[in-house]
């Protein structure tokens, strides 16, 4: 029996959807788990079904956990749904120039337009070269630094955005952008995890001193401020002219070179906020997905094997995989799905603020509150996905081609509706050359250790809301004379 909450003239008589007892002042508080808060909220739905309700302090909180409501919310009903809330802690940490966290309205449209011109499905193909690149260099420093692959992962997608977006050169290792993006990004994991879970419903927590015992937050908040603004500022003041290609905030800029004034100030900033977006997108995310990968290939070695052999049938031993081998690749094309469903980068999404009172399945869900879609749970429905805990690519190939008939993750894990993640095309293009080299070129076993003991390792994510997986070692080894040949 589900239980829902009283009806009240305010709420057009209709009842709040069903969700855990609020307690007084704090509400929900107590209820959000600090651990992998999706797996809880996906236990939730069996009790309280795929719309669930609480409050934390003031702040009206939904989990969707079921792909019709997100269609229906944050797609149909767009207009309505596509708001964000900026929370104290955001801007605590100095990431609100990040369009992320912009509100819906004309300011947020014309980030996102510039955005979508130099990433939408045609522009991003003009990227493969960089793209081949990076995947080539990414092959080179794994051969010769096996054990540091998650490093070498992050680097080198940092340097690849870099290089793509202000045309920037990296060193070969340290580099000062680098250091500080990743400082910025990893204050802003640890920032959301604390923040997204409760901080953030606690405005007065801004007023508090950063001396007062507990007040460590606000401390690592403040902290990462110079970083946060470094990756906006910093980079763009960096931004080279002289590079093959040009890079993307000089095309940024070209567009309001005819302007001056508060006009060319304005257009400026907006360019500098899509760059830095770019920037900040593009390193973390993909690179959850292909750490996940390298967990998959330890755990599935029959996974392994078989993306190979599909590799020695289309692509063969003298050269290395291409973008033209894709519609080929069906196995390949299912692992990259796979990563992107397995464990899910980012399991909750981005919350969507609601603008106006609303009704939907018999629920009244007010204005303000902030919905956020279960991305995790939509990914790990057994009957869309059987054995979901399984990374079992065969999931999505039916008589030796992917099949249409089953739901590819990027529906889901890119977001929903207008707020829908604009690097999704380049990401997934980053995904697919670099699984494809990968598998081309090494073999992934279990490290072992210095008894010659395997080492076991056990999926498991982080509890940050960009997830990736706990860090685990492996064994990363050239399959043949031939594979060392092509690096
Ligand atoms: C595995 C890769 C990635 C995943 C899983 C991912 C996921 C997401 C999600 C869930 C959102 C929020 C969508 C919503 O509100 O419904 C988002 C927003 C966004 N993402 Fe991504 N993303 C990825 C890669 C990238 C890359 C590579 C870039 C940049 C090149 C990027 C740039 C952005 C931007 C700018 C937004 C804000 C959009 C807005 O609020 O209007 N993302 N992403």
């Amino acid at each position: 029996q589900k239980r829902t909450r009283p009806r009240s003239d305010a709420h057009r008589g209709l009842p709040l959807p069903p969700g855990p007892t609020p307690l007084p002042i704090v509400g929900n508080f107590f209820d959000i788990p600090s651990k992998l808060p999706w797996v809880t909220y996906t236990k939730w739905a069996e009790k309280y079904g795929d719309i669930v309700y609480m409050r934390v302090f003031d702040q009206p909180i939904i989990i969707l956990n079921a792909l019709g409501p997100v269609v229906d919310l944050f797609e149909k009903r767009a207009p309505n749904y596509s708001d964000r809330l900026l929370t104290p802690m955001v801007t605590l940490m100095g990431w609100d120039w990040n369009m992320v966290v912009l509100g819906y309205g004309p300011l947020w449209r014309r980030h996102r337009r510039a955005f979508h011109q130099y990433f939408n499905r045609m522009a991003v193909n003009t990227y493969e070269p960089q793209l081949r690149e990076a995947a080539k260099k990414l092959l080179k420093r794994l051969y010769h630094e096996p054990k540091a692959f998650a490093h070498h992962l992050e680097y080198t997608f940092a340097e690849n955005i870099l290089s793509l977006v202000y045309g920037i050169q990296v060193a070969e290792k340290d580099d000062l952008h680098i250091a500080s993006a990743a400082r910025a990004l990893a204050a802003s994991a640890a920032g959301f995890n604390l923040g997204a879970w409760w901080i953030d419903f606690m405005p007065f927590l801004k007023y508090v001193p950063s001396w007062m015992p507990g007040a460590g937050f606000k401390r690592m908040a403040v902290g990462c401020r110079p970083d946060a603004a470094a990756m906006k500022i910093d980079t763009w003041q960096s931004m080279r002219t002289d590079s093959p290609y040009t890079p993307v905030a000089v095309k940024l800029s070209e567009r309001y070179a005819h302007l001056d004034g508060e006009a060319y100030a304005e257009e400026e900033r907006i360019a500098q906020n899509v760059a830095g977006m770019a920037y900040a997108g593009g390193t973390d995310t993909t690179v959850a997905a292909l750490q996940s990968f390298f967990q998959a290939m330890v755990l599935y070695p029959e996974v392994l094997k078989r993306a190979q052999q599909e590799l020695e049938r289309v692509v063969g031993p003298n050269r290395l995989p291409d973008f033209l081998d894709r519609p080929n690749l069906p196995y390949i094309n299912a692992i990259c799905k796979e990563c992107m469903r397995w464990q899910t980068v980012v399991p909750l999404g981005f919350g969507h603020r609601v603008a106006t009172d609303d009704e939907y399945a018999g629920f009244f869900i007010p204005k303000g509150t902030v919905v956020w879609q279960n991305t995790w749970a939509i990914l790990h429905d057994p009957e869309r996905y059987p054995d979901p805990e399984a990374f079992f690519p065969e999931r999505f190939i039916k008589d030796g081609q992917l099949n249409p008939d089953v739901t590819d993750p990027s529906v889901v894990a890119f977001g929903g509706g207008r707020r829908i993640c604009p690097g999704r095309f380049f990401s997934d293009l980053s995904l697919f050359i670099n699984v494809a080299c990968i598998v081309h070129v090494f073999n992934i076993t279990p490290a072992v250790d210095e008894q010659g003991n395997m080492v076991r390792t056990l999926p498991s994510m982080e509890s940050t809301a960009l997830s990736h997986p706990s860090p685990f070692p492996c064994t990363v080894r050239p399959r043949s004379k031939f594979a060392e040949l092509l690096l």
